[in-house]
């Protein structure tokens, strides 16, 4: 799913309104009855008390219009209108007169901190103050009436986006933002709810089709997209009949040292069970048992050291190398992975201690081949990149890192998001149960045997990260978050292809 920036998506309502041949109005009324429709089904009537905080713009005429309609299927609404600036927009006003036909009153009106109404906590607050058409700071009693509608425990549902919150600037203290339980949004989601510090001020997302023109959002050109089953499938490449283990492709993962010797297990077993032809682990000696025993379907190499890496040599030709889980950052391994970027040129997944060498010994990232993929999570990624002051500067700082070593930056965390150069690409699968050790070293397994199989390494980022994550749903549904553990996913990888082409009851949401 394509991710719009605010101002495409204002000329899509343009659009829209102009080759629809409808007013705004009627997409207000259309884009407002959604959201009724949907809060109409899940409070199916109750007798709660509703109050519903407008703004001046169309996302208070939104307000007004879900007032209008809650009203007449017989709610408890209390309207208000936060009466910031004096510009009020055509289709507000229109929607100010028709709720007073249904309730008989005007909205009341907030001009100031004295206006504040009391709200419990078993009041239903829908905030409708601002949506995208927030375009600079909150004045002092507007950021306050945020505060005060935070503080009240209340469930909040924002309508398009939390009031408060920019499209492009994080909220903070000093930036305040309603801290919604639901967001309800229009068309296509917007990055920012994406991305972790903004966790708390969206809670669940959903987005609603208004059904604007088709035609300009096809053909309108985005660098962000959402990963959804749909935009999944259009990567797998089916496998042909007859095939050759050799046609799936040889991968070599190498890493591991004394008493961490299950991460490259579980990297290696995630290798196999994603598909790939063949599999080779280089180890530290001591590797060797375990390894046999855990993965005997993979061949097992060892160095001369006992414990750590220090001198990789080998005498085959994979076609991909995943180097780092659980390697260690010692100068014997330093070195021996120095040797090896210089000596190899194969397609490359760098995780965990390769990443934190590459950190240490900065002037080896120019040694990476195009296209490799980095794996980081975030301690990781800081050591890699430095500080970011919020999650908006860590995106600009990976896509200038991405674009200046011309490298895959695979950003883990609840939504993942791969980023190679300027283009986004956020992952909506995966679970807090998959918080768990050794979920990233099965993750650069599965990336590592795609691109084993001749997916592009970008692709292979991309559909592996949904691979992964989709896992993990399929499996937190039969084990729990708490039960599900690293091993789990890498033995049943299986299970996301089968799902990427399972016939739905109702087409998946977001
Ligand atoms: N277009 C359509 O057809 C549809 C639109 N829809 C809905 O419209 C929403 C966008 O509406 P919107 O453009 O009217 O902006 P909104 O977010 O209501 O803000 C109101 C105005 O406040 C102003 N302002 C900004 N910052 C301020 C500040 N800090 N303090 C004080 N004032 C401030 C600024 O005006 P300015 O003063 O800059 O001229 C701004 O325009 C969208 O999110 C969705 O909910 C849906 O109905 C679907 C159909
Ligand atoms: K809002």
């Amino acid at each position: 799913m394509k991710i719009f920036d605010i101002e495409q998506l204002a000329k899509a309502d343009k659009v829209t309104i102009e080759k629809q041949e409808i007013s705004s109005t009627e997409l207000m009324e259309r884009a407002a009855t959604l959201v009724f429709n949907d809060i109409h089904s899940k409070l199916n009537g109750a007798q709660i008390p509703i109050k519903i905080f407008c703004g001046i713009g169309n996302n208070g005429g939104d307000g007004l219009v879900i007032g209008r309609l809650l009203l007449e299927h017989g709610y408890q609404v209390i309207a208000y209108v936060v009466n910031y600036s004096n510009k009020r927009s055509q289709d507000f006003l229109l929607n100010y007169d028709r709720i007073k036909e249904v309730s008989n009153n005007w909205p009341s009106s907030i001009k100031g901190e004295d206006d504040f109404p009391e709200i419990s906590e078993k009041d239903f607050i829908i905030d409708a103050m601002f949506g995208i058409g927030l375009n600079r700071p909150l004045e002092d009693w507007v950021g306050k009436l945020v505060r005060h509608i935070n503080r009240s425990k209340a469930f909040i549902v924002a309508i398009d986006m939390p009031s408060g919150m920019f499209a492009d600037k994080m909220p903070n203290e000093k930036r305040p933002a309603i801290k919604a339980n639901v967001t309800i949004t229009f068309q296509s989601p917007k990055l920012i709810f994406f991305l972790p510090q903004a966790a708390e001020y969206i809670g669940d997302l959903q987005v609603i089709d208004i059904g604007l023109d088709r035609e300009y959002l096809a053909k309108t050109a985005v660098n962000k997209q959402l990963i959804n089953k749909p935009e999944a499938q259009l990567l797998y490449k089916p496998r042909i009949n007859f095939a050759h283990k050799g046609d799936y492709g040889h991968a070599l993962i190498i890493g591991g040292s004394y008493g961490k010797i299950g991460s490259i297990s579980l990297t290696a077993k995630a290798t196999l069970k994603t598909g790939a032809g063949m599999v080779t682990i280089f180890s530290p000696k001591c590797g060797y048992q375990i390894l046999q025993s855990t993965v005997p379907e993979a061949m097992v190499l060892t160095d001369e050291n006992e414990e750590t890496l220090s001198n990789i040599e080998f005498d085959l030709s994979p076609d991909v190398i995943c180097f780092g889980m659980g390697a260690g950052t010692s100068k014997e391994t330093t070195a021996a992975f120095k040797d090896l970027l210089i000596n190899t040129k194969k397609p490359m997944v760098i995780d965990a201690d390769g990443i934190n060498i590459l950190s240490k010994e900065k002037e080896l990232i120019k040694e990476l081949p195009e296209n490799t993929v980095l794996t980081p999570h975030p301690g990781e990624l800081e050591r890699l990149i430095g500080k970011w002051k919020d999650d908006f500067d860590k995106l600009y700082k990976v896509k200038k890192f991405s674009k200046e070593h011309k490298l895959i930056v695979v950003i883990k965390g609840a939504h993942t998001i791969i980023v190679f150069n300027d283009d986004l690409y956020i992952n909506n699968t995966g679970n807090p149960g998959m918080a768990t050790a050794g979920s990233g070293d099965v993750l650069s397994g599965v990336i590592t045997s795609l691109i084993s199989q001749k997916y592009e390494p970008l692709i292979a980022a991309v559909f592996g990260v949904y691979l992964h994550g989709k896992t993990g749903d399929i499996l937190a549904e039969e084990m729990s978050y708490e039960g599900l553990i690293a091993g789990d996913i890498a033995d049943n990888i299986g299970k996301s292809f089968l799902d990427l082409f399972k016939k739905e009851m109702q087409s998946e949401g977001n």
